[in-house]
């Protein structure tokens, strides 16, 4: 198998918007693929959350801390059986303020995630634009690639349109966005199955994503 020869810069996309390429080792990679597996088995399961509209997202979803569902948050799996929300672990949380203050250069920031989405991709499996906005507080999403490579899209704050930023996000990779485009709409057109991609012991062609968040929400 052949890896990229030439590093890739990091980047900082539009204010506030990070990009951090291999922010992960391989190791890490692994340990956060092995517990996303955990989760993603655990209970109920991973599921595809229906829309308001009718429809189900084409990504199969677990969460940590809060569940949500479109477009809440809660402390139970209301639209599976009902059973609490998997815990957040501490470690994960560590996880999340170390990326933060890599990605925005200042070891002194503070970050307190109360919730992570673990959002698996595969197929064609794809994510809207969308803002996430049913959080209470303006902290920063911190968000971990795993596995398969895909194209995610970083717009404006305004509306789904463009002006936009295309990424090529690539396992082990860190994005966070915050500040000023803290609410900047973002999806993921498409994954990129063509390219090398190291062993984590995710099945061939998937893509795994954490995003943290700080809802700053209260049972
Ligand atoms: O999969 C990604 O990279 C983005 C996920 C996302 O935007 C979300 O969970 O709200
Ligand atoms: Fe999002």
């Amino acid at each position: 198998m052949t890896f990229e020869l030439i590093a890739r810069p990091r980047r900082t996309v539009a204010p506030g918007v990070v990009h951090v390429p291999d922010w992960l080792d391989l190791d890490a990679q692994r340990h956060l693929a092995d517990a996303c597996r955990e989760w993603a088995a655990a209970g109920p399961g991973a599921r595809r959350a229906r829309l308001p509209s009718g429809s189900t997202m084409t990504v199969a979803a677990v969460c940590l801390g809060w569940h949500w569902s479109p477009y809440r948050y809660s402390r139970t799996r209301d639209d599976q059986d009902g059973s609490p929300v998997l815990p957040l672990p501490g470690w994960l949380r560590d996880l999340g303020r170390a990326a933060l203050r890599d990605a925005y250069e200042d070891p002194h920031l503070t970050y307190d995630p109360d919730v992570a989405l673990v959002n698996l991709y595969d197929g064609d499996a794809r994510m809207g634009q969308h803002q996430d906005r049913e959080e209470r507080a303006p902290d920063p999403v911190v968000s971990l690639s795993l596995g398969a490579a895909c194209v995610f899209r970083v717009g404006n704050t305004e509306n789904r349109n463009r002006p936009w930023t295309d990424l090529e996000l690539c396992s082990g990779d860190l994005v966070v966005f915050g500040r000023e485009n803290r609410l900047a709409y973002h999806g993921v057109p498409r994954l990129l199955p063509d390219r090398d991609v190291p062993d984590l012991g995710l099945p061939p062609g998937m893509r795994v994503n954490v995003t943290l968040r700080v809802t700053d929400l209260a049972d």
